[in-house]
C-alpha cells in the first residue's frame, strides 16, 4: 500500500453514477395509482404500467423505473440502488432512513391512529391499562408514540388486518392507519388519540443528489410544480 488515490481518483470512481440512468423507487401498491398520473403531469417518460404489470425494474427515456414493496423504498434510496423516491411518511416514521425528505407530494393522505372497541369505555390513551396489548405494523412509532405518554404497553406486531386484533382477544387497542374510517367502523373501533398525518414523500439520497444535481434538480422541481397544481404542499 502506497496510500496514493487510485488512478483517477474519487472522479473516476463515481463517473458511472454520473452517466447512469437517473433511478426512481416507486411504491407498488394504492399509491402507484396517484404516482403515475402526477409523473405524468411533471412529463416524466414513462412506458405503459399498471399494477398487473410483473417487470420490476422499466427504462424509458433516460429514466429507471424500480416497482418495490412501500416499505422497501427507503432501502433502494438509503443504499444508493435509487437515486430518489417516492414513499409515505408513515414508512420513513418507521423506519427513520438516513434520506433527504423533499417534499411533501400532497397525496396519499391518511392518519395513524390508536383505536379500541367502541364498546370500550376508554376515551383517552392514559386509560388504557398497564397491561394493554397494542397491536401495530408500526412499532417503533407505537414505542415513541407511548413512552412520550409515559405508558408501558405490550406491542403486538402484526403484518396487515390490525383492525382483527381487539375482536379476536389479540390486543386491546391498535395503532394503524386510517383514512375513510371505514375499515375501523366496520370493525367497531373508535379512535381515541391520532399519533401522526401522513402522505406521500420525495425522498432522496443525499450524496446522489449532490452528485447528480445538474441532472435531477430540472425532474424534481417539475414533479413539484405538478404536485402543487394538485394540491400538494412542498
Ligand atoms: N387507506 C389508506 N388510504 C390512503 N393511504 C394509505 C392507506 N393505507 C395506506 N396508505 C398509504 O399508502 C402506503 C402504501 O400502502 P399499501 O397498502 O399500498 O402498502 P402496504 O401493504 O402498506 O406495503 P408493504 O407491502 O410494504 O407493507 C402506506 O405506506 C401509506 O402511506
Ligand atoms: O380508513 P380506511 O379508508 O378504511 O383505510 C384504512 C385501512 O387501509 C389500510 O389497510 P390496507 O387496505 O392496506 O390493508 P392491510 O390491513 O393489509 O394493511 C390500513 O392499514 C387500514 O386497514
Amino acid at each position: 500500500m502506497t496510500g496514493e488515490a487510485p488512478p483517477g481518483g474519487a472522479n473516476a470512481r463515481t463517473a458511472h453514477l454520473r452517466t447512469r440512468p437517473l433511478t426512481l423507487a416507486l411504491p407498488k401498491g394504492r399509491l402507484l395509482d396517484e404516482a403515475l398520473p402526477l409523473l405524468g403531469r411533471a412529463g416524466f417518460p414513462l412506458p405503459p404500467l399498471n399494477g398487473s404489470d410483473r417487470r420490476l425494474l422499466v427504462e424509458e427515456g433516460g429514466w429507471r423505473y424500480l416497482l418495490v414493496r412501500p416499505s422497501d423504498v427507503p432501502t433502494y434510496v438509503e443504499y444508493g440502488a435509487a437515486d430518489v423516491g417516492l414513499v409515505g411518511k408513515d414508512v420513513l416514521l418507521e423506519q427513520e432512513p438516513s434520506v433527504a425528505e423533499l417534499a411533501d407530494l400532497g397525496f396519499g393522505a391518511c392518519r395513524l391512529v390508536v383505536a379500541v372497541p367502541g364498546s370500550s369505555a376508554i376515551q383517552e390513551v392514559d386509560e388504557l391499562d398497564f397491561h394493554s396489548r397494542v397491536a401495530t405494523k408500526y412499532p417503533r412509532v407505537a414505542e415513541r408514540f407511548f413512552q412520550e405518554q409515559g405508558l408501558s404497553i405490550e406491542l403486538v406486531t402484526l403484518k396487515g388486518s390490525i383492525e382483527l386484533a381487539p375482536a379476536m382477544g389479540l390486543a386491546e387497542a391498535i395503532l394503524d392507519l386510517t383514512q375513510t374510517g371505514r375499515t375501523l367502523e366496520e370493525n367497531r373501533l373508535r379512535v381515541i388519540a391520532e399519533v401522526a398525518r401522513s402522505s406521500a414523500r420525495l425522498i432522496a439520497n443525499p450524496v446522489r443528489l449532490r452528485l447528480r444535481e445538474e441532472a435531477l434538480a430540472p425532474w424534481l422541481d417539475r414533479l413539484l410544480a405538478a404536485a402543487n397544481e394538485g394540491g400538494g404542499t412542498p
